[in-house]
């Protein structure tokens, strides 16, 4: 709702609407009922129109925008356009965040005023739509179609001051906004509104060219996603036709896009996301009932590939850090790397030069533990060795407070026996960053048996505080995120084995929509960790694993990749590995007649028949066998809510958000069907664990159940 009083002759709106001011059907009705009270009253001399609480507003409800449910008038367009008609100044006085339909009310005020920390937008395009109350048509007539395109496409927070200098603020405010919006009305009373009047604005005229170049570079940027696309069309409107006939245009592209599966996965997205953070351990301790403790300074333990990573994020966030190296040389490495990331981000223009070096100046680095002593939590990213990481986790048992978290990054070992190295079970936990850790978003947050729910509590809001989505997963081989992608991985194999080629499963999973195809990924990370992996695997379980080897405890084993490691390709960093790079570091992947030409001999060896393989084949066996896995993973409480998988899927591996994620995409398909193909992959493919149906998914394709719903059906019948 929006509430109305009074000060003297200013009439003062507040949209009410807590958490964020969603704009609600209740509240679109309060505004225009307030401004209309407020241009009848004779009285009145001047309105201000500000949000209640911490946000201005998050734009429409997007709860409103769900299936089936149509949005009531009176739209934010039919409550907004009384301020253009209006003949006393309105004022829009922002205070946290204006977004969507929130910056769209602020563009019919005459003014708008903001605090320093104040942030506006249009995020439509993140959840699959557009700004569809005027956005697209009024801010070009306020900043100009380039900067508009800009924030429109991007739909980034534009903050304060870069408001100021675009002129979408007009004047940047220090005390409290209320009082300031009510002196700035007072201000303008009696002065000419023509010009304030963006429907009123000339819009400069572009050439076409423009927009034939943003298209071409949105689609590069934004591969696959409709809504920015319509943005332009949207904002191209604005160019060419009056502004009645514009906004026309304007909204029936919204309601073209409002319709789309992609809106519908993108908005499932952006509250599973949310979702996810509720987390909830085996023992009923929530984030609820549980608080983090304090994380003013933190230490990392290793300046490698990870480490620095992490330590850049903890930096950047405004946490004084100690990183602590075995020695000077190793130490001095990871420093060059943080100082070359640093750069590069000021060179994105992602942070200021000056923020750049504010970041490196609370960083200790150090060679010495002891330097450990004070600081509130600590993460380790040292070699992937359980013996090193227990003597680690022993000396900073003694070193740190009794109070201080220890965290560690390992990507497979198991937590409970780093945490037994130490008398403090309870504040040890995983926090498993993606490589590059100062890009990739995911935090993989993994509690052990003992992990206290004040020491997740801690992790999860640290994952927030440095920019990350943190999602908590409990312990087994992989954990959750890479466990999943084992089946995809071994998928993969087969595929090549039986006759695509890997040039073409790239192909399909590209087309699908990741970011890049597994052989490519394969190659980034370099194929020899892998190949270490297995033979470290081997060794423990006393297997002999040699490039003859077809099975082992019954299941089919593909170890092309080994070949191709064997042979020196290694990916990227050998200029050779499923592609040809050129030479070592390049990052152009050329396909190779060489690697298909290993392949055939592969085959030969093992008599394995090559087949045509299709598009829809190559992309059902990767999606579902990994989709099989994420069900496995719900079914054994590893996550415990679908949502989960998802938020994993797209921060650490890049699934494209228009396709909502893997469980969602499965909901999408029917479980029905999944199951059926799952149950007829198993058949056919005896020899592959992976195919083994989910007692889970079995389930729940009786019950045709949607996603938003499987979760009360797994808690209220956790035996399956
Ligand atoms: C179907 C037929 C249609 C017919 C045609 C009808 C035509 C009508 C024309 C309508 C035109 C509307 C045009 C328009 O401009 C559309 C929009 O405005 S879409 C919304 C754009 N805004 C956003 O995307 C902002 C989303 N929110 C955020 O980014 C963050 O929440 C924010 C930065 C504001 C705050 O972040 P933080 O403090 O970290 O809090 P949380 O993110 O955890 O949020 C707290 C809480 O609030 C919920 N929430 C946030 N924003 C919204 C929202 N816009 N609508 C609904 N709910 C919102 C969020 O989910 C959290 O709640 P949980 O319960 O924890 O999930
Ligand atoms: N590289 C990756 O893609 C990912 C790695 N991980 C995990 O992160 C951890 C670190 O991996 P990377 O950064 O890749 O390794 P890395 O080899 O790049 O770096 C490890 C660093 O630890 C330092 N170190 C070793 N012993 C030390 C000691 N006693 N004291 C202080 N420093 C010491 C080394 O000098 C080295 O700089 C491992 O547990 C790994 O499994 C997790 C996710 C992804």
């Amino acid at each position: 709702m929006a509430n109305y009083t009074k000060r003297d002759e200013v009439a003062v709106i507040e949209l009410n609407n807590p958490p964020v001011n969603a704009l609600s059907f209740e509240v679109r009705s309060g505004l225009q009922n307030a401004l209309k009270s407020a241009i009848d009253d004779q009285d009145v001399k001047c309105i201000v129109i500000h949000g209640k609480g911490k946000n201005f507003s998050a734009g429409a409800d997007i709860k409103e925008f769900g299936a089936g449910t149509k949005q009531q008038k009176p739209w934010i367009t039919d409550a907004c356009r009384l301020a253009d008609e209006s003949s006393k100044p309105v004022v829009a006085a922002i205070a946290g965040t204006a977004l969507g339909g929130g910056l769209e009310v602020a563009l019919f005020c005459h003014y708008r005023i903001g605090t320093p920390s104040c942030r506006v937008g249009f995020p439509e395009v993140q959840i699959g739509i557009l700004p569809g109350a005027g956005g697209t048509q009024r801010l070009p007539r306020l900043i100009g179609v380039n900067s508009s395109i800009d924030m429109i496409t991007s739909g980034r927070h534009v903050m304060a001051e870069e408001a100021m200098k675009l002129g979408i603020l007009d004047k940047i405010v220090t005390e409290d906004i209320i009082e300031e919006g009510v002196k700035f009305a007072k201000s303008v009373v009696g002065l000419d509104l023509a010009h304030r009047i963006l429907k009123n604005r000339k819009i400069e005229a572009v050439s076409p060219k423009v927009f034939d170049d943003e298209i071409s570079r949105v689609k590069k940027k934004y591969k696959g996603y409709i809504a920015p696309l319509f943005c332009l069309k949207a904002i191209q409107a604005s160019v060419q036709l009056p502004y009645d006939a514009s906004m026309e245009q304007e909204l029936q592209l919204f309601q073209h896009l409002v319709g789309s599966n992609q809106a519908k996965a993108q908005q499932y997205a952006f509250f599973a996301e949310r979702t996810s953070a509720r987390w909830q351990l085996p023992t009923g301790a929530n984030s609820q009932n549980a608080s983090p403790l304090p994380v003013k300074t933190a230490g990392v333990i290793g300046a490698g590939t990870m480490g620095a990573g992490i330590a850049l994020c903890l930096i950047t966030s405004g946490i004084p850090t100690v990183l602590v190296e075995q020695d000077q040389k190793f130490l001095e490495k990871g420093i060059k790397t943080m100082e070359g990331d640093l750069r590069g981000s000021v060179a994105l223009k992602k942070m200021t030069a000056e923020q750049a070096k504010k970041a490196m100046l609370i960083l200790k680095p150090s060679v010495n533990f002891e330097d450990l002593h004070d600081v509130d939590l600590v993460i380790e990213a040292v070699y992937e060795n359980l013996a090193l990481k227990k003597e680690i986790f022993a000396k900073l048992d003694k070193i740190c407070q009794p109070q201080t978290i220890l965290c560690t990054n390992t990507s497979s070992l198991d937590i409970d026996m780093i945490a037994e190295a130490t008398k403090r079970m309870d504040k040890v936990v995983g926090t498993h960053f993606f490589a590059p850790a100062y890009i990739m978003k995911l935090q993989e947050n993994v509690y052990g048996k003992n992990t206290s729910a004040e020491t997740v509590a801690t992790v999860m809001a640290l994952g927030r505080r440095i920019r990350k989505v943190p999602v908590l997963v409990g312990t087994c081989e992989s954990f959750a995120a890479n466990r999943m992608l084992h089946p995809y991985v071994t998928e993969a194999l087969y595929l090549v084995e039986e006759g695509a080629s890997p040039y073409e499963v790239d192909q399909v999973l590209e087309d699908f929509g990741m970011p890049m195809g597994m052989f490519r990924v394969s190659d980034l990370s370099g194929l020899d960790i892998g190949y270490k992996v297995r033979r470290e695997a081997a060794k423990r379980q006393g297997i002999d694993l040699t490039l003859g080897t077809r099975f082992v405890n019954g299941e089919r084993v593909c170890l092309l990749a080994d070949v191709l490691v064997e042979k020196g390709r290694l990916g990227i960093k050998s200029g050779k590995g499923w592609y040809n790079y050129g030479s070592p570091g390049k990052k152009e992947a050329i396909p190779d007649p060489e690697v298909l030409d290993i392949i055939e001999e592969h085959c030969r060896k093992f008599g394995i028949k090559k087949q045509k393989i299709s598009s829809q084949e190559i992309l059902e066996r990767m999606q579902l066998a990994l989709i099989n896995e994420g069900f496995r993973i719900l079914e054994e409480g590893i996550v415990s809510k679908p949502e989960d998988i998802d938020v994993i899927w797209i921060y650490g591996f890049g699934w494209p958000k228009y396709m909502g994620g893997p469980m969602f995409y499965a909901n999408e398909m029917k479980l029905k069907n999944v199951y059926r193909k799952i149950c007829d992959f198993h058949q056919k493919y005896p020899f592959s664990i992976h195919w083994t149906p989910s007692k889970l998914l079995a389930r729940l394709s009786e019950t045709d159940l949607p996603i938003s719903n499987w979760t009360s059906l797994i808690n209220s019948n956790s035996k399956l």
